[in-house]
Parts: C-alpha cells; structure tokens; sequence
C-alpha cells in the first residue's frame, strides 16, 4: 500500500537541473534507501519531498492527496517528519527536557517507548551538548519519531557516525520502521548500510533515477555498477 507519492519531480537552481523527474513511492513498514554519488541530487530530492525547496514540476502524494504546495509545517502535523544532515538538538537542554517538550507539542503517547528502542535513558539527565555526538544522532533520530510519523524522511543519519554506532543507528531505524509501521526514506552515504538496511534502494545519479529495487536487483544492475559502484559491489 503507497501512502507516499513523489512524481515526476524536478528542482531547478537557477538553470541548473539538480533534480530531473524523479519518481518515489514509500510504503508503510519499508525502509526505503536512496543513494548516488556527490551533487547526484539526494539532498534536493529529499528537500523537494519534506516541503523545504518547491519542485519546478511534479507532484508530492501523501494518503492520495497531493500536497505539492502544503507547508513543512503543514506536512509534519499531518504525519510526515524529516531529520537534517547536522544535529538539530538544542544544546542547553537535557536530553529529557527536550525530548518531553517535543512529546507534549506533538501528543506523543509513548515517548519512553521511543527513548527505550534508542537507548536513550541513560543520557535522559545529561546535557545534549555534553553528550557524544553519536548519541546526538540517536536524539535527532527520537524527534524525528516523535508524534507518531507515518512517514519519516531521513537525511544522512549515519554522517559523522564511526562504523559502529552507523550499524546501530541504522539497526535502529530498521527496528523502528518495522515496529511503528512508518514508512521511511534514507538518504546515506553510507552505502553498505544502506544495502544492510533497505529493503528498496533507488540510485540517483546527475538528477535521475538510474535504477530503483531491492538490495539484490540494485547491486546487480549493470548501469549502477558501471555509473557508481563500480566492480567491488
Ligand atoms: N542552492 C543551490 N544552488 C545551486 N546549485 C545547487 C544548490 N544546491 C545544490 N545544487 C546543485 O544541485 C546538484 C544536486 O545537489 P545535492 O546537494 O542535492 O546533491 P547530493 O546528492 O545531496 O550531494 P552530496 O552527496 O554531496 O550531499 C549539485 O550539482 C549541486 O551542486
């Protein structure tokens, strides 16, 4: 079942093409990958999709109604969140103070649910700005779930992550996406993980989709290896 449409989307900066008709369906429960080298347009795309930057043409469904035009704001009361590439959580704050607030604004009925899955209890009384940035992540993470998301845009979740908090992060998401049934999308460039976690994968390269399916289609995809992932995929 799509709950979440992108058509034919295209972003123009100035007569720059960054985005060049592309399509996207999220489904809820299905973590679905986006990856593709520099300037290949995932964080346009990702923009044009959570509201931030106006496609030049396309269409954005959301449950069968088109909210091409509708607000961040708008989108993000009616269920559709979106996590940014740098830590968004407020440095003064504890963990706690801040994860409540967010809670209280966003009728969450289960925060200690989402603090639990992430592993965040230990820090709840800590100072965000004090604790490691891996676990700012998990925080950002946590507000993006907060208020029961039906969908979830993630930008880069993994930047700045060593190797083993990116597979717990990512592990995180996975469990969360299949536990809430919320339908995310995963811009990374951490490209083994996203093939670990995905269950759909689409490669965009120079503003186009150069293939969409899953792990096993796209890894075997004759133009990703030879635009992309070369033979060592
Ligand atoms: N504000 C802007 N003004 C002009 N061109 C832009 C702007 N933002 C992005 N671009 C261009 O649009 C294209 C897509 O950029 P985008 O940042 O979406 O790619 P990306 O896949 O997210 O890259 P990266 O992996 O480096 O984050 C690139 O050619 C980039 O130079």
């Amino acid at each position: 079942m799509t709950i979440f449409e992108g058509r034919g989307l295209s972003v123009r900066y100035g007569a720059h093409v960054a985005l060049d008709g592309v399509d996207i369906t999220l489904e809820p429960g299905v973590v679905h990958g986006v990856i593709g080298p520099n300037g290949a347009g995932k964080s346009t795309f990702i923009d044009a999709l959570s509201g931030r930057k106006r496609p030049s043409s396309g269409t954005v469904t959301f449950e069968g109604v088109d909210i091409t035009r509708k607000s961040v704001r708008w989108r993000r009361r009616r269920g559709l969140a979106r996590s940014f590439q740098r830590t968004s959580v407020f440095g003064s704050m504890t963990v706690g103070d801040q994860l409540d607030m967010i809670a209280r604004r966003n009728d969450e009925p289960d925060l200690d649910g989402i603090i639990d899955t992430l592993g965040l209890d230990a820090v709840r009384a800590r100072v965000c700005s004090e604790i490691a940035y891996g676990t700012q992540r998990s925080v950002d993470l946590a507000i993006a779930l907060i208020g029961r998301p039906k969908v979830v845009l993630l930008d880069e979740p993994c930047a700045g992550l060593v190797h083993d908090e990116s597979v717990r992060m990512l592990q995180h998401v996975r469990d969360i996406c299949k536990e809430r049934d919320v339908a995310a999308l995963l811009v990374e460039h951490d490209v083994d993980g996203v093939f670990r976690t995905c269950d759909v994968i689409t490669v965009l390269d120079l503003g186009k989709v150069l293939a969409t399916g899953t792990p096993d289609e796209v890894r075997a995809d004759e133009n990703v290896i030879r635009a992309y992932l070369g033979s060592a995929a």
